[in-house]
């Protein structure tokens, strides 16, 4: 290559100042001046002769030419005819000698190697290398730190919720049931493990399976949450993906879709099959229905699909609430080969009970007695033969975490209490009595307990029982009263909700909103919007029971139970919908029931007997399954007060053995191996560190300013980009009209429309992908201004990147992610240690004159930064190998140890290790360095 200043027709010129252009061809010369047609952008320039801001292009032997019709050839010769160049060579793709006229070069051409830009002149701006250096270093940090995937969720950092996201997200494949109790944010810690396992690159295609009423919700959570936008599979969009003949479901990588929607429809549940998955995610799977001998369809369609995909994630806040047995077989289908015997899982689950009193000491830090020691003992000879003496407090620290480690089902189950978090509002009870109205007198006293507890549903009076059921009028009365305070009302039928919602339109002008399973999923998803909106929403929302599961409504305080549900569970899932985080007022339960009949049977006894209204009552189901038939009895004889009285006082007794019970069986290291106590102290330490850190709002903002996005403060800590005339290029995910971020955690969680910027953020990554990708900054001479350097010294700034190639699943990036290194040189080649702060860049024609002066020595530097470049890549790579070889084989050794003890550590999970230490060793063998930019650097203090 080489740079000549006479022009003739024919001949190729790149401009200096507008490089986007492409390669020029000279058209026309005369005199004075020169033509120049840009064939890439069509466009064409005049320039004087003398001034022309252009640079000949020119190849030498050994470069690769690209011809415009698309193939490349090595340069073996060249031979100049009037002025203009032809090339010779072998052509790549047909092997044949060519010759190649200068005037048929690709004018799509785009220098992208460092030095042919800068000794042709293809200069921009010095601050472009600061870029691209500080954009690889953000990048290398990233790919390394213990927050990725967690710290840019737009979540509050709740300790347990970020313990189960690590714990979990940092397996491979991971199975696990997470039943944390109502509210505790399931459906966060599923989002945030997905998350971890895609940002690291264990998960690309997933699939998440939830009942109807909830399907909305979901894909609003992983959006806001965590910036995962899933599309919804329906019938509808499946028909219309049919049309292109592929299996729809391959269509996308990311899937959402209801439980119903794959259970009654073996086509598209073959089809979900077919399209594999890395990660499967269920709701509510207590759904889930289970035995020996006749598993529910819904359960062989999950079932199936569990089979067949690695990583499983099952969500229930009420495991029991289909029995026992349905809890088992979930975990079944999460290990078949781990939990295959029922009795032997209940003998197991006996086994830890008796471990609870045993730990018991160690849990509040003092020595266990010696037949607590022998139970110990017992349970994990292994561990305690290596427990030399349990004086100090940390070796019963130490104690406690290897007994965790042991215990079988909490590698697979997650379940954390109320009880165990702060920060939960009061529930307070309001109840109403009414006179029963005389024609529901066959319902109450008919012998039917679904009739005497809805008599309103009865065919004789369904037609009007609204004008005679008290509970309405006491409901038109009630809302007036707290207007304008929000209140969700939840009865059990879609028919009751919509005749209560005819009623509230006809007999009072209050905004009301009905949902209900008659309705579509946006119709649904509608009346939920409509509830919410503060100002001109719906005042009361009402909900058939599907709207007792899952949904969020913590915004209102009120709830009106407007009949009873007959089992505990379902109670607490219709209070969970107010009494969940981020309630910030106390919770109003009001239930106006029917004198003497049946509901008020059942008031008495969860209010009475179980608590349940005010408190939480994990024991609810048990004492449930034991009175059932006296309920069911008081229920049918609603007069006879003794058998109510007697009911209660059972109740109450039984509730008190069940919950001594459970506090004295209660897994505790269960639930302290789910709480992260103790565990999770560091990554909340990291992610409130990387909270608090000013470097991404600066980064960003230099950035920004570079690429051409206008960023504006708006205050609240928040900012609005805008995209401008002078944008390099399109920034993806950018909203072109303009859009609202913070880089304030607190902000982001509390106003909904502004995104959250954080270094797991999709705009961040496009911004610095932009960066990278671009030819910009790839080679650039500015000037410095330091009076204790030499004046007129001049530098070489060398930034070289090591990186290798390896399939996302291998995780490189943990050990080697692409690394920067930068390599300094002054004029004589020696190593500086100096970091500049180029303010000013060199005009054109001094650029021209340095690189055309400095030509060999640069050449000569570069050299030699090239060779010091691979001496540091040799150290990175051997650290970065170490490093992977110590850390695989801990974990190895981790799983295997582990494994012996605990049966839940699955061989594959220790075989995958394996075989990834085996290919990363190969691959960070491999890794090569490349030049990415270069920068004269001159001082002219
Ligand atoms: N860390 C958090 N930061 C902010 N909001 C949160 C957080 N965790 C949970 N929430 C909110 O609390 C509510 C309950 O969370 P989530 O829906 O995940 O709970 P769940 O355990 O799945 O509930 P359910 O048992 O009712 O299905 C939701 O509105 C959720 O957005």
């Amino acid at each position: 290559m080489s740079v000549d200043n006479s022009f003739s027709v024919g001949q190729r010129w790149l401009s200096n100042t507008e490089t986007e252009l492409g390669l020029g061809a000279v058209i026309s010369v005369d005199f004075r001046s020169v033509e120049m047609l840009f064939p890439a952008t069509g466009e064409s320039r005049i320039y004087t002769k003398q001034e022309a801001p252009l640079t000949r292009l020119t190849f030498e032997v050994g470069e690769t030419v690209k011809s415009q019709d698309g193939w490349t050839m090595t340069v073996t010769d060249t031979e100049e005819t009037q002025g203009a160049l032809i090339y010779h060579g072998l052509r790549e793709d047909t092997k044949a000698d060519a010759r190649l006229s200068e005037a048929l070069l690709d004018p799509h051409i785009r220098l992208n190697q460092p030095e042919k830009r800068l000794f042709n002149n293809q200069l921009d701006k010095p601050k472009w290398f600061d870029l691209r250096l500080n954009s690889l270093n953000h990048q290398y940090e990233y790919q390394r730190s213990s927050t990725i995937g967690l710290g840019g969720a737009r979540i509050s950092l709740i300790p347990h919720q970020l313990h189960i996201a690590s714990e979990v997200g940092n397996r491979h494949a991971p199975r696990v049931l997470l039943a944390d109790e109502v509210g505790l944010g399931k459906t966060i810690e599923a989002a945030l493990i997905l998350h971890r396992q895609m940002k690291t690159g264990r998960v690309s295609r997933a699939l998440i399976v939830v009942p109807d009423s909830l399907v909305h919700q979901w894909l609003v959570e992983m959006l806001r949450r965590v910036n995962l936008a899933f599309s919804i599979y329906d019938e509808s969009r499946c028909e219309a993906l049919d049309e292109e003949g592929e299996n729809p479901f391959e269509n996308d990588q990311l899937v959402l879709c209801s439980i119903d929607f794959l259970s009654n429809n073996p086509q598209r549940h073959e089809q979900a099959m077919a399209a594999g998955w890395d990660m499967l995610i269920v709701d509510e799977a207590h759904h889930l229905a289970w035995s020996a001998d006749a598993p529910s369809p819904a359960y062989q369609c999950i079932e199936s699909l569990a089979t067949a995909t690695p990583a499983v994630l099952l969500l229930t806040a009420t495991p029991d609430q289909l029995g026992h047995e349905s809890h088992f077989a979930r975990l079944r289908l999460l290990d078949p080969a781990r939990f295959h015997d029922y009795n032997a899982f209940l003998d197991e689950e006996s086994r830890y009970s008796q471990l609870a009193d045993a730990v018991a000491p160690l849990l509040s830090d003092t020595q266990p007695d010696a037949h607590q020691m022998k139970v110990l003992n017992d349970f994990a000879p292994d561990v305690m033969a290596h427990t030399d003496s349990l004086d100090t407090g940390e070796a019963r620290y130490a104690l406690l975490h290897q007994l965790i480690d042991c215990h079988g089902t909490g590698r697979v189950l997650f379940r954390n209490r109320r009880s165990g978090i702060d920060g939960f509002p009061e529930r307070h009870l309001s109840s109403y009595p009414l006179p029963a109205p005389q024609a529901y007198d066959g319902a109450i006293h008919g012998g039917d307990l679904t009739d005497a507890l809805y008599p309103e549903r009865q065919p004789s009076v369904v037609s009007d029982w609204t004008s005679l059921d008290p509970r309405v009028d006491w409901l038109l009365n009630f809302l007036p009263e707290v207007k304008p305070e929000k209140v969700l009302l939840i009865c059990a039928s879609a028919v009751t909700a919509q005749q209560l919602g005819e009623v509230i339109r006809q007999q009072s002008g209050i905004r009301h909103s009905v949902f209900h399973e008659g309705m579509s999923i946006v119709e649904r998803d509608k009346a939920a919007h409509y509830f919410s909106e503060e100002e001109d929403g719906a005042q009361i929302l009402l909900c058939s029971e599907i709207g007792s599961e899952g949904r969020n409504f913590q915004f209102a305080h009120h709830l009106v139970l407007f009949d009873l549900p007959l089992t505990p569970d379902l109670l607490e899932q219709r209070i969970g919908r107010l009494d969940r985080i981020g309630q910030l007022q106390d919770v109003n339960i009001h239930v106006p029931y029917l004198e003497h009949t049946a509901q008020h049977v059942l008031l008495d006894w969860y209010h009475e007997g179980l608590n349940a209204f005010e408190e939480t009552c994990p024991t609810g189901a048990g004492v449930y399954e034991q009175v059932a038939d006296m309920l069911t009895h008081a229920c049918l004889s609603p007069d006879d007060m003794l058998a109510s009285a007697e009911l209660v006082e059972t109740s109450q007794t039984l509730n008190r053995q069940l919950k001594s019970q459970l506090e004295a069986g209660r897994d505790r290291l269960l639930e302290l191996n789910a709480s992260g106590e103790g565990r999770v102290e560091q990554l909340l330490e990291d992610i409130i560190e990387l909270d608090s850190s000013q470097d991404l709002s600066r980064f960003m903002g230099r950035l920004f300013d570079a690429i051409g996005v206008q960023q504006e403060e708006q205050g609240n800590d928040c900012f609005i980009l805008r995209s401008t005339e002078s944008m390099v290029s399109q920034l993806p995910g950018l909203d072109p009209e303009g859009m609202t971020v913070t880089y304030k955690r607190r902000a982001a969680t509390t106003l909904e429309h502004v995104h959250f910027l954080s270094w797991d953020h999709p705009l961040v990554h496009n911004a610095i992908d932009m960066i990278l990708t671009d030819v910009h900054g790839k080679a650039s001479i500015g000037f410095i201004k330091d009076a204790t350097l030499p004046k007129g010294a001049y530098w070489l700034e060398a930034l070289f990147t090591l990186e290798a190639n390896a399939p996302k699943s291998l995780q490189l990036g943990r050990f080697l992610p692409q690394t920067p290194i930068r390599i300094c040189l002054d004029a004589n080649g020696k190593q500086a240690d100096h970091s500049f702060d180029v303010h000013r860049p060199a005009g054109r024609k001094v650029a021209h004159q340095l690189t055309k002066a400095l030509h060999q020595p640069l050449t000569l530097q570069l050299e030699t930064a090239r060779k010091l470049a691979h001496q540091q890549a040799n150290q990175i790579q051997h650290d970065a190998l170490t490093a992977m070889h110590s850390t695989l084989n801990g974990e190895i050794q981790r799983l295997q140890d582990l494994q012996k003890r605990n049966p839940a550590v699955r061989d594959t999970e220790i075989a995958f290790i394996e075989q990834q230490l085996q290919a990363l060793d190969k691959v960070i063998q491999q890794a090569d360095v490349q030049l990415d930019a270069l920068r004269v650097v001159v001082n002219n203090p």
